[in-house]
């Protein structure tokens, strides 16, 4: 379905993690998703959240058959401290750096890596993308679980994040509505350029109405149960409410 509320606009896209134990499970949830099996609806894109892979599962040759599947997809190794479940064990066997350089030899679209673990690796990864003709766009992401960080705060974080990679994310939990118009605020700034998101039920708004602003994206689950965050709408509720409010 194609959105085009303002002319210079680019779609709309919605993006559903993946968070399955094993690289079977996750190319199979992918077919059924774009099968419909859960859904009427299917997204543009999704996000494969590695760290949920099983530690027997750790190996180049098994995570690049993720690499290969035939869809729009972010790679996402999202550590423990920052809300996933990569640890030391699982990098022992499997250092997080290589799975996301791997990834970018295959040219997926996007990479994602934490802001805070920038620390260790400062301009590595758009250094390497670069160094080896890679188009993977890279994404520096950062989260608060708790709250949403002031404004000021925020525009530092996201300049810091363009140090680094070409796309900036914040993912904050919304405790107020300022909070949602500070997420705006964001997206408009940094139009195209950025993932803004308002994590809980207070920032569902900026889940929905994100993209009008700037961010170029939207994650989404299609389980009534599970989702990868708190706010995450179901794909078929936003593209009712997006086509409702859009039409
Ligand atoms: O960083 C993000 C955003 C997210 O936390 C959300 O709030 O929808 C979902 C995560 O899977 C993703 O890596």
């Amino acid at each position: 379905m194609k959105i085009e509320v303002e002319k210079d606009i680019e779609l709309y896209k919605i993006c559903v993690p993946v968070m399955e134990e094993t690289v079977e499970k996750s190319l199979k949830f992918v077919k059924d998703v774009h099968n419909k099996v859960y859904s009427k609806n299917v997204p543009h894109m999704y996000e494969f959240r590695l760290d949920c892979l099983h530690k027997s599962e750790l190996s180049i040759e098994n995570v690049e058959k993720i690499f290969k599947c035939d869809c729009e997809k972010i790679i996402t190794v999202r550590w423990n401290w920052e809300g996933g479940t990569w640890n030391n064990e699982k990098e022992s066997v499997l250092g997080c750096l290589d799975i996301l350089k791997r990834a970018i030899d295959f040219n997926v679209n996007y990479i994602d890596i934490e802001h805070k673990n920038l620390k260790g690796v400062k301009q590595g990864l758009r250094d390497y993308r670069d160094n080896v003709h890679s188009n993977t766009k890279i994404i520096v992401s950062y989260h608060n679980f708790m709250k949403t960080d002031d404004y000021s705060i925020l525009k530092n974080i996201i300049e810091e994040e363009f140090r680094y990679g070409d796309i900036a994310k914040i993912a904050t939990s919304v405790c107020e509505n300022m909070d949602n118009c500070n997420i705006f605020k964001a997206c408009s700034e940094y139009k195209h350029n950025i993932i803004a998101i308002g994590m809980g039920k207070l920032g569902k708004i900026t889940r929905v109405h994100g993209p009008q602003f700037g961010s170029i994206l939207t994650f989404c689950t299609v389980s009534k149960e599970k989702a990868s965050a708190p706010g995450q709408l179901h794909i078929d509720d936003l593209f009712e409410i997006w086509e409702r409010y859009y039409r």
